[in-house]
């Protein structure tokens, strides 16, 4: 049995101490929280604190995931990648991506305290004709444990990759602690070269307290569609949040400090950049030009996969995210979770278009009024006006009658 003590001694080896000046830095500071350097942040830094080493955690295994699919989609290959059962490309990047978070967060965490609901199972692996594909992701698991040093001569076989898949299968729900994961978010954008995500939540009787997105193609300059561009075309973002703490964005390779980021605080729409899904397949892209044009949004949406997008709005780069899939479609805790705290952290407000925050207490699904929103606090009942009307537009026309 891992003792408490050996876990903070191994969680301290990974994020050794910083001299930033940022107050997430504080957290990594490896002292104990002081009533002075709590401040003003009161109570809301007191519980931060309560998830501290479950954020630097998630921040390793995301690290080490993230910097497994860096390397699987630069040179991506045909034969790695599969059709699963609802045709969405499969690449053996997401299950080595969600055996490495799964194997990190069950070594590190104490015994008995594990559970995870992740978006992958190991059925097709587990089949005769997986056999090749288990073999190359256990060795690419392999390879990234290796390259990272801090395990020493841990060597994991086939059975302990495939038992750290299947761990994914948790039911979820209202009590309890559950980590959530996409071990890749944006799988489409992942295959074609552009962004993804590996995204990593946890749920506290049954809402998000803590955060982290890998964001390995994202450049570290803001992306902001009416922004110059930027010469600085350095890729690779990690952004992690807990309750209470703020949110930070560091680079992947360590490179740069962690600082806090802010959602923008724009307060006139007709200056506001939104964002929204690549694929038009995954949201009413029609029904968002709509919501823009309410709004008098005159810049082009800023069309990105994934979280990525959450990720870039808690910094600034867009202040509103709209996400409208079409009927039918019912959304995962996996493709959310992290991307909410990241963003509330960060001081902006995620919310259904009923305008009800989304609920993480029923198991593997949301079930929510048609669709997804983000904003900041100042324009929040512009946006949902906005959405509001455009939906009865929207029905209105299916209809075949006029909206008044
Ligand atoms: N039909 C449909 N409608 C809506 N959403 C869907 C749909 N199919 C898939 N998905 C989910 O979308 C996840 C990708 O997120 P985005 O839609 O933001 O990115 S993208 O535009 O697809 O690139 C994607 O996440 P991954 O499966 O992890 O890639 C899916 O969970
Ligand atoms: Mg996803």
């Amino acid at each position: 049995m891992q003792a408490l003590g050996a876990r903070r001694a191994f969680l301290r080896s990974s994020f050794p101490c910083s001299r930033s000046s940022s107050s997430w830095k504080a957290l990594g500071n490896c002292r104990a929280p002081s009533i002075v350097r709590l401040g003003r942040r009161g109570v809301g830094a007191i519980r931060s604190m309560a998830y501290e080493d479950d954020v630097r955690l998630a921040i390793k295994a995301v690290s080490l995931a993230s910097r497994l699919c860096q390397a699987v989609q630069r040179k991506l290959v045909a034969n790695e990648t599969q059709a699963k059962a609802d045709q969405s490309p499969v690449t053996v990047a997401d299950y080595g991506s969600q055996a490495l978070v799964s194997w990190v967060l069950e070594r590190e965490l104490p015994p008995g305290t594990f559970h995870l609901i992740a978006e992958e199972d190991s059925e097709d692996l587990r089949a005769e004709d997986g056999s090749e594909m288990l073999k190359r992701i256990t060795q690419l698991v392999n390879e990234t444990i290796a390259a990272d040093g801090s395990f020493g001569s841990t060597v994991l076989s086939e059975d302990d990759v495939l038992t750290a898949i299947s761990r994914g299968d948790s039911p979820g729900g209202p009590s309890g602690r559950y980590w959530v994961l996409d071990p890749i978010d944006g799988t489409r954008g992942f295959v074609r070269g552009d962004q993804y995500a590996v995204a990593l939540g946890l749920l506290d009787n049954g809402e998000v307290v803590a955060g982290v997105l890998g964001c390995p193609n994202l450049p570290l300059a803001s992306i902001a569609a009416n922004g110059a561009a930027s010469d600085d075309k350095a890729v690779g973002c990690v952004f992690a949040a807990s309750r209470g703490a703020g949110t930070v964005m560091q680079s992947m390779d360590g490179s740069r400090e962690a600082q806090r980021v802010y959602v923008s605080s724009v307060d006139d729409s007709k200056l506001a950049a939104f964002c929204e899904s690549f694929e038009a397949a995954h949201s009413k892209q029609g029904l968002t030009a709509n919501i823009a044009r309410i709004l008098g949004v005159s810049a082009p949406p800023i069309r990105i996969d994934s979280q990525a997008k959450y990720g870039a709005m808690a910094r600034g780069d867009a202040v509103i995210y709209l996400r409208f899939p079409h009927a039918g479609y019912r959304e995962k805790i996996w493709d959310h979770a992290a991307g909410l705290i990241v963003i509330t952290e960060a001081g902006g407000e995620v919310f259904d278009a009923a305008g009800k925050p989304l609920d993480f207490s029923m198991g593997r699904f949301l079930d929510l009024e048609k669709g997804i929103i983000a904003t900041n606090p100042s324009l929040r009942s512009a946006v949902l006006a906005a959405v509001q009307t455009a939906i009865k537009e929207e029905e209105s026309a299916l209809k075949g009658v006029s909206p008044l």
